[in-house]
C-alpha cells in the first residue's frame, strides 16, 4: 500500500529488513518439502511419528473435561488433570514440586525475570538460550556476567571475584544459569565439577544453580530423566527446566523446584500469570509421552540413537581423514574432533548455506546457522540425528558431504587457475 511505504514506521521496518538481507541474515519461515529426510529438527527419539505414542495419545483424549483450558491457571485455566499432571511429572524427575509452564520460553523469562532480588548477581554460561538472556534483562538483578562456555576454570575466576568483593554486611543471592545439552554444539555442561566449585565458595548456601534440561530431556538418565537425575544431583540444583518441545514431541515445559520457590512463582512470574494455560489436548499429549517414558519405552529409541551418532561420526571421521593434507577443504568442512556425546553434530563450514542448500537439494533436511545465533567463525551447519533415522541415510549423507567438498574444491581450484593465469 502506498500509504505503509510513506509511514516514518514502514520505512524503517523496510531498512531494517533490507539491512539484514544485504548481510545474508534475512530470516524466513520455511516449510521442509513432504518425504525429505530429517537430520535436523528437535525430534530426537522420532517420537511425534510414534504410533505408539499417538494411540496412548487417543486414549488419553476420552479423560480430558473439555478442550480449551479457558484461562489463566491463576483464574479459570487450573483442574485436578493439570495439577495431577504436574505432581506425577515432578516425581518421576525426583523433585519435591513442579509448575507447568505454556514453554521453556516462558519458563526461563519467568525464572530470570522474577526469582533475583534487587542487587542480585546472575552468572551465566556465554551460550545460554535467548529466554535466559530475555528474562535476565527484565530482571531487577544487579549485574549479570557470562563465564567461557563449559570453562570450569572461568567460572572459578568469575566467582571468587565476587566472593573477594562481596561484604558480609551486603547480603546477595547468586545465580548460575547452565543449559545440561548445549542446543547448537550439542555439548555437555561439566554438571559435577560446577556443583562442587559452588558448594566450596558459597558454604553460606546463597549460590543457587539453574540448569534447562531442554535438550536432555527424554534422552539421558533413567527412563530419560534428565541429566540431573543420572549424576544424582537432584539437590544440589536449586531450580531444572524440563521442556516438551524436543525429544518429548509435545509443547510446554515444567520447572522443577521446591514448594516455596513454585509458590513464588505462581505468584511472581509475569509469563506464566498472563496468559491462557495450555489446552487439556495439550496436557494429554504431555501425560501420554511421559506414560511411555515411565513404561522405560523410550530407553531402546536413546540406544538406536546413540549408535547411529557412532556410526555417523566414524563415518564423518573418514572422510575428515581423507582431506587431512588439504587446508583448503579443512575450511570448508570441519567435523567434530571426537565422537559427540548427544544427537546434535556440527559442521563447521565456510560456506553454511551452500552446504545446507546443497544437502537439502539432495533431499535431507540441514539447516545453516550463521551468526549471531552463533559465534562469527562458528557458523555450521547443524545436524540432528534421530532414533528413526537409518544407517542407510548416515552413510548416504556423508557421501554428499565428500560430493560438495570435492564440487567446491574443483570450483576453488579452476578459480585460483583463472586468477593465476591473470597475474
Ligand atoms: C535450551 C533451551 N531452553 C529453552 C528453550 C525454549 O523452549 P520452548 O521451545 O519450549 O519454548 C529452548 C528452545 O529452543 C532451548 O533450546
Amino acid at each position: 500500500m502506498d500509504e505503509e511505504k510513506t509511514s516514518p514506521l514502514q520505512v524503517q521496518l523496510h531498512l531494517l529488513l533490507d539491512r539484514r538481507k544485504q548481510q545474508s541474515r534475512l530470516r524466513s519461515l520455511k516449510a521442509s518439502p513432504e518425504g525429505s529426510i530429517d537430520f535436523s529438527s528437535n525430534d530426537f527419539l522420532s517420537l511425534s511419528s510414534s504410533p505408539i505414542v499417538k494411540a496412548i495419545f487417543l486414549d488419553e483424549l476420552q479423560n480430558i473435561p473439555r478442550l480449551s483450558s479457558t484461562g489463566s491457571r491463576l483464574l479459570d485455566g487450573n483442574s485436578s488433570y493439570a495439577e495431577n499432571l504436574e505432581r506425577d511429572i515432578a516425581k518421576f524427575h525426583n523433585s519435591p514440586a513442579g509448575l507447568l509452564t505454556n514453554s521453556g520460553f516462558d519458563a526461563n523469562v519467568g525464572i530470570f525475570s522474577c526469582l533475583p532480588q534487587p542487587g542480585d548477581i546472575v552468572i551465566y554460561d556465554e551460550l545460554i538460550h535467548a529466554s535466559v538472556h530475555d528474562g535476565i534483562k527484565a530482571s531487577r538483578a544487579g549485574a549479570s556476567i557470562p563465564f567461557a562456555h563449559n570453562s570450569v576454570l572461568h567460572l572459578k575466576s568469575v566467582l571468587e571475584a565476587i566472593v573477594s568483593k562481596s561484604s558480609a554486611s551486603v547480603p546477595f543471592n547468586l545465580f548460575i544459569a547452565v543449559e545440561s545439552v548445549y542446543s547448537m554444539d550439542g555439548d555437555l555442561a561439566p554438571l559435577i565439577e560446577i556443583v562442587q566449585l559452588i558448594e566450596a565458595l558459597f558454604p553460606d548456601k546463597n549460590a543457587h544453580l539453574i540448569v534447562d534440561e531442554a535438550h536432555a530431556t527424554g534422552l539421558y538418565g533413567e527412563k530419560g530423566r534428565g541429566r540431573v537425575c543420572d549424576l544424582g544431583l537432584e539437590n544440589k540444583v536449586f531450580v531444572r527446566l524440563h521442556t516438551f518441545g524436543k525429544a518429548l514431541a509435545c509443547n510446554g515445559a515444567i520447572i522443577l523446584c521446591t514448594p516455596l520457590t513454585r509458590q513464588y512463582l505462581i505468584n511472581y512470574a509475569r509469563p506464566l500469570i498472563y496468559t491462557t494455560f495450555m489446552s487439556f489436548p495439550a496436557l494429554a499429549a504431555i501425560k501420554a509421552v511421559y506414560t511411555f517414558m515411565a513404561q522405560g519405552r523410550t530407553e531402546q529409541l536413546a540406544k538406536e540413537l546413540t549408535s547411529l551418532i557412532t556410526l555417523l561420526y566414524s563415518n564423518l571421521r573418514a572422510l575428515r581423514d581423507k582431506y587431512s593434507a588439504s587446508n583448503s577443504t579443512q575450511n570448508l568442512l570441519r567435523t567434530p574432533s571426537e565422537c559427540p556425546k548427544s544427537p546434535i553434530i556440527s559442521l563447521l563450514t565456510s560456506d553454511p548455506r551452500g552446504l545446507a542448500q546443497y544437502c537439502q537439494r539432495a533431499g535431507f533436511v540441514v539447516r545453516a546457522i550463521v551468526a549471531p545465533t552463533v559465534p562469527e567463525g562458528f557458523e555450521r551447519v547443524r545436524v540432528c540425528l534421530h532414533a528413526a533415522n537409518t544407517s542407510a541415510q548416515a552413510e548416504k549423507f556423508v557421501q554428499i558431504l565428500q560430493t560438495w567438498i570435492e564440487q567446491e574444491s574443483h570450483k576453488s581450484q579452476k578459480l585460483s587457475e583463472v586468477v593465476g593465469a591473470r597475474l
